[in-house]
């Protein structure tokens, strides 16, 4: 059999073969889909043969390594550095060359929780606007109205010294007053289908470059999958179409390339896909109020910066708040029982660091970023509804709350039964990863789990 040395040898002069043309000049097809086939093929299989490419600067993964050399405008480099940011994450120095290079590429990236994909997505889309021109050129779509408004919220920050308009689609507002002139549109599937499909406020034959962040769930669950195909399909044939998320499971990665065509393919190996900056720990209880005294210990032990609880249903979640209240701790809840207005004012004071714990479901699983968050606790783990089995990607989702862009972080998984523990040992084999033992009901040993 070949070896990986040969082959990577051979691939690193087939790769340098290829030239990889500045912004504006043309690259022929042919060139540009022979370079994806060779990273297609081989990205994936060798963390360290990435490394290599990355070196090669006639590599479209060559990496960048400040700002400054993706030849952003002045205006935006300055958003960044008044947002604190000095230099590219991996994910962004890996995807900005390529994804700001013409004739656009198509690409389903995926990147660890936390790595600031957001970023990479924003920046490479906002250098495809036409401050001239007054309609949407890029379409955004996220799962969640707290994701969306989140992602409006970190680009206009990023675009403020910069004239690009946005408008982010919210839940519960009306038809739009009029046609949309601003230059960036974020928002959910369902209100976005209403907006393109039904009131035409405006033409998504104009979009230039479509996101879908969260993108595994965006297609694989039912009304999202749906409605963003829908949108996608009206789209000109040569719109750029970005796919974003921290986790695809085989199916969905599957299903992503045959509606993404000839899509450069970012994915991570199953064990690089936990960080290691999260330690993750398990602690037996023997039944339901065994599991709330752990989380009443850990309360009292741990230093904790900020927490998010994580229960299987709204019911559980508004019984553990009202469990905690009364046993005197100040807790906040989120559920989707709540209104859009109390959803987003409770996140508003959670981001604020008001509120120092948050009970929630899966609602809030992905994309929300709070960096002082340094507790993940699954007070219920999260359950695969088709085989009620362990859900591998909301558990990645919902201990990459915390451990953000290379933070410290620990996540706490109470466990009441045989089969929750057999689902702790799956998660150790899927993704390669130990998680520790913690005995909840000794205050030396959680005091010993303290983060920075
Ligand atoms: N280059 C950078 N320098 C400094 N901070 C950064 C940089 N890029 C992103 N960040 C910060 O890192 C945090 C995480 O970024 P982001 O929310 O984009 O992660 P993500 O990869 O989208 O995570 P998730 O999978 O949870 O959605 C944010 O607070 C963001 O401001």
């Amino acid at each position: 059999m070949e070896s990986w040395a040969n082959k990577s040898e051979e691939l690193i002069e087939e790769i340098k073969n290829v030239e990889i043309q500045p912004e504006g000049e043309d690259v022929t097809k042919a060139d540009l889909s022979y370079m994806k086939k060779i990273l297609r093929t081989h990205l994936i299989e060798s963390k360290n043969n990435v490394e290599v490419f990355r070196k090669d600067p006639k590599s479209p993964l060559y990496s960048v390594k400040s700002f400054e050399e993706l030849r952003l405008s002045d205006e935006l480099l300055k958003g960044l550095y008044e947002m604190g940011f000095q230099k590219p994450s991996k994910i962004q120095e890996t995807v900005l060359p390529v994804l700001i290079a013409n004739p656009p590429t198509n690409i389903i990236a995926q990147s660890q929780s936390g790595t600031g994909k957001t970023a990479a997505f924003l920046l490479s889309s906002l250098k495809r606007v036409n401050i001239e021109l007054e309609y949407p050129q890029v379409l955004i779509l996220s799962p969640t109205f707290e994701l969306a408004l989140q992602t409006a919220e970190v680009a206009k920050k990023m675009a403020k010294f910069t004239k690009t308009t946005f408008r982010h689609v919210v839940k519960g507002e009306a038809r739009p007053p009029q046609r949309i002139k601003e230059h960036v549109i974020i928002g959910t599937p369902g209100k976005m289908v209403d907006w393109a499909l039904r009131f035409r406020a405006f033409d998504l034959k104009k979009i230039n470059v479509f996101i879908l962040d969260e993108a595994d769930v965006m297609i694989d669950t039912q009304g999202h999958g749906t409605q963003s195909i829908k949108l996608q399909k009206e789209l000109r044939s040569n719109c750029q179409m970005m796919l974003f998320s921290a986790t695809y499971d085989e199916e969905v990665m599957k299903f992503a390339e045959t509606i993404i065509p000839d899509a450069l393919i970012i994915q991570l190996k199953r064990e690089e896909e936990s960080l290691e900056n999260i330690t993750q720990y398990y602690v037996v209880c023997k039944d339901e109020n065994d599991k709330y005294i752990a989380l009443a210990n850990i309360f009292g032990t741990v230093s904790i910066g900020q927490t998010f609880i994580f229960c299987h249903t709204k019911r559980s979640a508004n019984a553990l708040k009202t469990k905690l209240e009364g046993d005197g701790h100040a807790v906040s809840l989120i559920t989707g029982d709540l209104s859009v207005e109390e959803r987003t004012d409770i996140l508003k004071r959670f981001k604020n660091g008001d509120e120092r714990v948050l009970i929630t479901t899966n609602l809030m699983a992905r994309g929300i970023d709070v960096e002082q968050v340094t507790v993940v606790i699954n007070y219920d783990l999260p359950i695969n509804m088709a085989n009620k089995d362990i859900d591998f990607e909301t558990y990645l989702h919902r201990i990459g709350r915390t451990g953000r862009f290379g933070k410290s972080g620990l996540a706490i998984n109470l466990i009441d039964s045989d089969r929750t523990m057999g689902m702790i040992r799956k998660l150790e084999d899927h993704f390669g990863r130990k998680i520790v033992k913690l005995d909840a009901f000794n205050v030396d040993e959680i005091e010993k789990i303290q983060v920075d």
